[in-house]
C-alpha cells in the first residue's frame, strides 16, 4: 500500500500534509500522535470513508478510486467504535459482518470467540456485555477473515492488561504470516520487532 502525499484540514486548518507511507508484507506501522491530530481521519480516508484530502492511495499498484473493491476486499477495519450491534448476540453479529465482507461457517465464528475469551457468551445479546466483552466481538472478526491488511483504530480501548498482550500476540503472528497493520493507539506497543511509527504530530 502506497499513501503519496496525502494532507487533509479540517475547517481550513490543516491536520496533515504531504504525509507518505509505503506499506509492505509483514509491516506494522503506528500512527502516532495526540488527540485531534488526525489519526481516525487518516483511517478513515483510507477506507474510502472521507473523501477530505489531497494526493494518492494505492493498493497493490493500482491507484484509488479504481483500486477500492480489490483494496477493501483485502482489507479489515476496526474503527474507533466496536461496531457490534447490542440488539444481536456476538455470533449473530459476526455473522452479519461476515455476509458483508467475507462469510464465514458458524464453527469458525466459535472459534474465533473462544480465541478472544469469549467461550460461553456466543447466544447472550451484546447489551449484556460489557465494554471489553463488546470491544473483544470486534476483534474476533481478525479471526473470520481472509484480509491481508489490518486497519486498526484504538484496539486497546476497554481492553485488560493480559487482553492487550494477546492483541499484541496477534499482531506479531500476522506479520510473521505475511500480514501488515495500520493501528492507532496511545499504547507503548510490545512486539517481536518494534513497529514503525507514523507520527503527526511532527507534521
Ligand atoms: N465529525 C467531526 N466534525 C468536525 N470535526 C471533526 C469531526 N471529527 C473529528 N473532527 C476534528 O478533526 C480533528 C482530527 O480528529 P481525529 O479524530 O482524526 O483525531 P485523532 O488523532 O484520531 O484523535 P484521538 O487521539 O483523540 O482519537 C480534530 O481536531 C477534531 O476536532
Amino acid at each position: 500500500m502506497v499513501l503519496d502525499r496525502l494532507s487533509s484540514e479540517r475547517d481550513d486548518v490543516p491536520l496533515f500534509t504531504e504525509l507518505s507511507l509505503t506499506m509492505g508484507a509483514g509491516d506494522v506501522v503506528q500512527l502516532a500522535g495526540p488527540n485531534g491530530s488526525g489519526k481516525t481521519t487518516l483511517l478513515r480516508i483510507l477506507m474510502g470513508l472521507s473523501s477530505q484530502y489531497q494526493g494518492n492511495i494505492s493498493w497493490r499498484g493500482t491507484a484509488m478510486p479504481k483500486g477500492r473493491v480489490e483494496f477493501l476486499a483485502d482489507t479489515l477495519y476496526l474503527g474507533h467504535n466496536a461496531g457490534v450491534k447490542a440488539a444481536l448476540t456476538p455470533l449473530e453479529n459476526l455473522r452479519w459482518t461476515g455476509a458483508l465482507c467475507s462469510p464465514v461457517d458458524d464453527n469458525a465464528i466459535f472459534a474465533a470467540l473462544e480465541k478472544v475469551g469469549l467461550a460461553g457468551y456466543e447466544h447472550q445479546p451484546c447489551y449484556a456485555l460489557s465494554a471489553g466483552q463488546q470491544r473483544r466481538v470486534s476483534l474476533a472478526r481478525l479471526f473470520c477473515s481472509p484480509a491481508s491488511l489490518w486497519v486498526l483504530d484504538e484496539p486497546f480501548t476497554a481492553i485488560d492488561l493480559a487482553g492487550v498482550a494477546e492483541i499484541e500476540s496477534w499482531i506479531d503472528q500476522h506479520a510473521e504470516s505475511g500480514g501488515m497493520v495500520l493501528l492507532t493507539t496511545h499504547h507503548s506497543l510490545s512486539l517481536s520487532r518494534p513497529p514503525r511509527v507514523l507520527s503527526l504530530e511532527a507534521q
